[in-house]
């Protein structure tokens, strides 16, 4: 109306007035959009303001036009410069970074003591073990005997995870850099290698810090990486992905294998690798695959790891060519305890798993790691003992053992003088990094600064290119516009317009007295579809109006197929969906074009975006949720693995869409997967939408693609061809037909009676065309139905008494 609208243009000319003295970036920003809604409202609005408005756009245009190419130069050459400067920054930094850890040793090696338990600490005899420094470790052995070991770092059993990870730190950066970094805890069984990696919820270990800060370090550096995370355990000599759920007889994951690439890489063939966007998705991720790890009761620890655990970010980062490589990985592992058969008392699997540890330690983990040790490659190796002295024989084994790791570096025979010279000389780098990283982030900080002072002179230069005064106020295509927004309003003004919106007349009582509106007409442009095999991006999701009465599928009461529409670029508008929630025989249905999947690499994928998301849900309940849902959906992906065949003969997982921020339309249909993936695939929805679904609507159930729906929980869909071509209305029917008709190599359709939507999943799904047309039926037919039953039954009984007197008959002529 009239007042909305001034308001809406004083708004806008206090902020032009403001754009013209303060050179205010903000103004800039929102101009174009005012703009455009002034000459949408133009025609209801009286020519003053039109002109007023104008007027201050032209002066802004002339006040701006000098002097500001130039500007826009200067700008464009300080930020060049700035940059090169801020890659020499990180060059050098990078270079520093390394001297101080070839200077601390590409392999290190930590002692960390652990503390008495509660229940040990009641014992009392002389400690077995001393830390009279931080890179001393003494062990006494009897009386008057002790043996010294040398380590990087000693920590005492006080020591806290802060001071762990501070030794952490150093190699992320590192990684970042393009380094492989191996991080491991070894141990006797019961030492606290799951408390340094793992940690407790309050006091978080190796893995989760050194995941938060990866992601932080990633954040600040000025390259954007990719970073996918796998995680799986070595398991009585052989390999387990976490991530998949544990195999059932129907659904058995691929297994795994170790393969080599052609550049000297290992790869684990058919491990599941997620691509993560921030550390609360790796979190989650984590989290579910530590589920799935094996664990069990041992005489030494009550919840002891029975495999060695594997934790794989691998991190990519396109132009950057100073990183050492392009793609590197970063591993965490937990080893599983070392233990004494004989001590641990262990019979049957768990003196199986014990042997297993044992032996795999030196065989599958070396080959799954050969890339990642050695070279230069940053190793941290973690050695955990205990204070107990009945631990002695292990403590001295697990010694023993890191010090032949650590002897690279830590016996050689290095003079007091020269280990004071390196102590020094590392300092000074140690210096110096801190002055690059400060140095870092003030070129960070002024480049951001100029760039918003680029974006606002390009906007400004928008604004120049914009002909307001010369060209008539609207255009054909706001025309029409106006004439459809007019005619849109002469309907709801003919409908009553005050009363509100549950009052309304459905769609089936209007057509029972003959007055059934026209149909209101959307003004948004459809974004033109690209023939099928171009498609390569989610384009939209689409929803269509559509009658689909006397049809032969179709159930008796005639329904109105309503599907409403949303386009990325446009917002929904509120009453788009009146005619749909007035009837509840309409009925909706979404389509969601999805990507063509075939560019995915072999076994990697990404989550349905926020499924990972763990900010603002309810803890406990929530997380097994969500936990079940990750599940659900990996599960997806592994059985998509085994039976998607691909044009190019690989192997691909099957991927809703590739994640991606920038178009709403991608963003509603991944949260359209996210929804249908975290709900169960049963009566999830709400009250109005199963009531919605039991009214003349069709259900076609069983329909099976090959192994999937056998696996999984999928009874309730239909799989279709996908339409080549997008029609704006269609029936029911003659949609589904089509569907089927088509040829079976392109995208699939599911519909999906719990949630009426139908939506595109991936490619080379064949079809089966089994499916069963269910009616839905009235309360009439319903009885009818029942009548046809008692009519039947009294017919029987008819029969059977006829029957009982034809006997009595019979034997009366007898006697
Ligand atoms: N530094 C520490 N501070 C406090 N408690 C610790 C510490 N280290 C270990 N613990 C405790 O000791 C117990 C055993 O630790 P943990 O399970 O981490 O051992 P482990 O070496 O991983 O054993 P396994 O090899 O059998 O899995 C746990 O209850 C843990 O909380």
């Amino acid at each position: 109306d009239i007042t909305t609208n001034c308001q809406l243009l004083s708004s806008f000319c206090t902020k032009m007035d403001g754009a013209v003295d303060k050179d205010s970036s903000d103004a800039f920003q929102s101009l174009p959009d005012s703009i455009h809604s002034l000459r949408r409202f133009n025609s209801k609005l009286t020519d003053y303001w039109f002109e007023s408005v104008c007027c201050i756009i032209k002066e802004l245009q002339e006040s701006k036009s000098n002097g500001d190419d130039m500007e826009f130069t200067k700008i464009q050459a300080e930020l060049d410069s700035l940059r090169s400067q801020l890659k020499e920054i990180a060059i050098q930094r990078r270079q520093t970074l390394n001297d101080f850890l070839d200077l601390k040793g590409n392999i290190r090696v930590f002692c960390r003591v652990r503390p008495l338990l509660p229940e040990e600490s009641c014992r009392i005899s002389p400690p077995s073990l001393l830390t009279p420094d931080s890179t001393r470790l003494l062990l006494r052995v009897g009386d008057r005997r002790s043996k010294q070991y040398n380590f990087d770092k000693v920590f005492h059993p006080q020591s806290t995870q802060e001071e762990v990870f501070s030794e952490i730190e150093p190699v992320i950066k590192s990684a970042l850099d393009g380094y492989n970094v191996c991080i491991f805890a070894y141990g006797q069984t019961g030492t606290g290698k799951t408390y340094s990696m793992e940690g407790s919820r309050s006091n978080p270990g190796i893995v989760i810090r050194g995941i938060q800060a990866l992601f932080q370090q990633a954040l600040e550096s000025n390259h954007t990486f990719q970073f996918n995370f796998s995680m799986l355990e070595i398991y009585m000599g052989g390999l387990r992905d976490l991530l998949v759920p544990r195999s059932s007889k129907q659904r058995k994951p691929p297994a795994l294998s170790i393969q080599m690439n052609s550049n000297g890489g290992v790869e684990i063939e058919n491990l599941v690798s997620v691509e993560v966007h921030n550390f609360e998705q790796v979190k989650t991720l984590y989290n579910l695959g530590k589920r799935s790890r094996s664990t069990g009761a041992t005489k030494s620890n009550l919840n002891s790891s029975r495999s060695h655990c594997l934790i794989c970010i691998s991190i990519a980062c396109a132009g950057a060519p100073e990183r050492r490589k392009g793609v590197n990985k970063i591993w965490m592992i937990d080893l599983g305890g070392s233990e004494r058969l004989l001590k641990t008392q262990a019979t049957g699997r768990r003196l199986e798993e014990g042997k297993a540890i044992n032996l795999s330690l030196n065989s599958k983990l070396t080959q799954v790691l050969r890339d990642s040790l050695g070279f230069d490659s940053k190793t941290l190796m973690f050695v955990h003992v205990s204070p107990k002295e009945e631990d002695l024989c292990e403590t001295i084994c697990s010694l023993g053992f890191a010090a032949r790791a650590g002897s690279i570096h830590l016996d050689s025979k290095e003079s007091p003088e020269m280990q004071a010279r390196k102590e020094v000389e590392m300092t000074k780098l140690e210096q110096k990094i801190r002055e690059l990283e400060i140095e870092q982030k003030d070129v960070q900080r002024e480049i951001k600064k100029l760039k918003e002072k680029q974006n606002s002179l390009l906007r400004l230069d928008q604004l120049r290119d914009l002909d307001i005064t010369d060209s008539p106020p609207l255009s054909e295509e706001l025309r029409f516009d106006e004439a459809i927004i007019l005619r849109n309003e002469r309907i709801s003004t003919q409908a009553s317009p005050k009363i509100p919106r549950f009052m309304k007349s459905t769609i089936c009582s209007q057509k029972r007295i003959n007055s059934v509106p026209l149909p209101y007409l959307s003004i948004r442009k459809k974004p033109t579809i690209p023939s099928k095999a171009r498609r390569t991006t989610s384009l939209y999701a689409e929803s269509v109006h559509s009658e689909a009465n006397d049809t032969v599928l179709m159930s008796e009461c005639d329904s109105k197929i309503t599907m409403s529409t949303s386009y990325p670029d446009e917002a929904q508008d509120p009453d788009d969906d009146i005619v749909c929630s007035q009837d509840t025989s309409d009925y909706e249905i979404k389509q969601v074009i999805f990507t063509d999947k075939e560019k995915f690499p072999l076994s990697t994928t990404s989550l349905p975006h926020g499924c990972l998301n763990e900010e603002g849900i309810n803890a406990k309940e929530s997380n097994e949720k969500l936990h079940s849902s990750i599940e659900d959906w990996l599960h997806q992906q592994i059985i998509g693995q085994t039976i998607t065949p691909t044009a190019c003969g690989k192997r691909v997982l099957v991927i809703p869409i590739e994640q991606s921020n920038d178009t709403g339309s991608q963003q509603n249909a991944v949260n359209e997967l996210n929804q249908e993936d975290s709900q169960s695939f049963g009566n999830t929805n709400s009250g109005t939408n199963s009531e919605k679904n039991s009214n003349g609507v069709y259900f076609f159930k069983s329909i099976s693609v090959d192994e999937a729906s056998s696996a999984s929980k999928d009874r309730d869909r239909i799989y279709c061809q996908d339409k080549d071509e997008y029609s704006d209305s269609f029936s029911h029917e003659d949609f589904l037909k089509a569907q089927l008709q088509e040829n079976k190599e392109k995208s699939s359709l599911h519909f999906r009676e719990s949630r009426r939507s139908v939506f595109v999943t991936h490619p080379s799904l064949l079809i089966q065309q089994n499916m069963h047309q269910h009616k839905e039926q009235g309360l009439g037919w319903r009885i009818l139905k029942t009548l046809r039953t008692l009519w039947m039954i009294g017919l029987v009984l008819l029969g059977i008494r006829s029957l009982g007197l034809g006997l009595d008959f019979f034997h009366g002529l007898m006697l």
